[in-house]
């Protein structure tokens, strides 16, 4: 397995930012459509596959549910909940949507489950960049991205300060 990448950056993403750049995934979607329905891989991707639904007048949503991380420290991902049934299939004409990829492992874990369906997140890593059908945004493999559900407003030390190390 290959060595896990220090965070040395952080991407704050604000609510207005989230909205916009899944409303871009959207777009990005509509064309390839038509599509049956969502698949949302809880959590992170509830929030994105809750816009998408809205934009692209979609109703039928399903989650699969994976957990493989604690705060920043990834563990090995455990599988919660599988689609519902034989709902979706092998996912043909399903979108899967999640807000990120990052090393891709969740992404290969729910390919196997539904390798028909369209995988599309708001932001990639470039590890997991390639198990991606249509993403937003990209960021570096140091980044750690921080969504507006994960944050809260407080006093930040100007850059000086950081810069100097205080
Ligand atoms: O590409 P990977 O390295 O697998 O990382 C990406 C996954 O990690 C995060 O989920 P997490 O397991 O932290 O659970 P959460 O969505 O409930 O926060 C994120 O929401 C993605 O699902
Ligand atoms: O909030 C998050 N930000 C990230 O950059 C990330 N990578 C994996 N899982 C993640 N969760
Ligand atoms: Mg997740």
């Amino acid at each position: 397995m290959p060595e896990a990448v220090p965070f040395n950056k952080h991407f704050p993403v604000s609510w207005e930012e989230l909205h916009r750049n899944a409303k871009a995934l959207a777009w990005r979607l509509i064309d390839k459509g038509p599509w049956k329905g969502i698949i949302a891989i809880t959590r992170g991707g509830l929030v994105p596959a809750a816009i998408i639904a809205r934009e692209l007048e979609l109703r039928l949503i399903d989650t699969v549910c994976v957990s493989s991380y604690d705060h920043q420290n990834q563990r090995e991902a455990m599988v919660l909940k599988g689609v519902e049934g034989a709902n979706a299939g092998e996912g043909e004409g399903w979108l899967i949507i999640d807000d990120l990829v990052d090393t891709g492992k969740t992404a290969v874990i729910v390919r196997r489950m539904l390798p028909k369906a369209h995988f599309a997140t708001v932001y990639a890593k470039p590890a997991g960049r390639p198990l991606v059908d249509t993403f937003i945004t990209e960021v570096s493999q140091d980044t750690w991205i921080h969504f507006p559900w994960d944050i809260e407003l407080q006093f930040s030390q100007p850059i000086a300060k950081r810069h100097r190390g205080d």
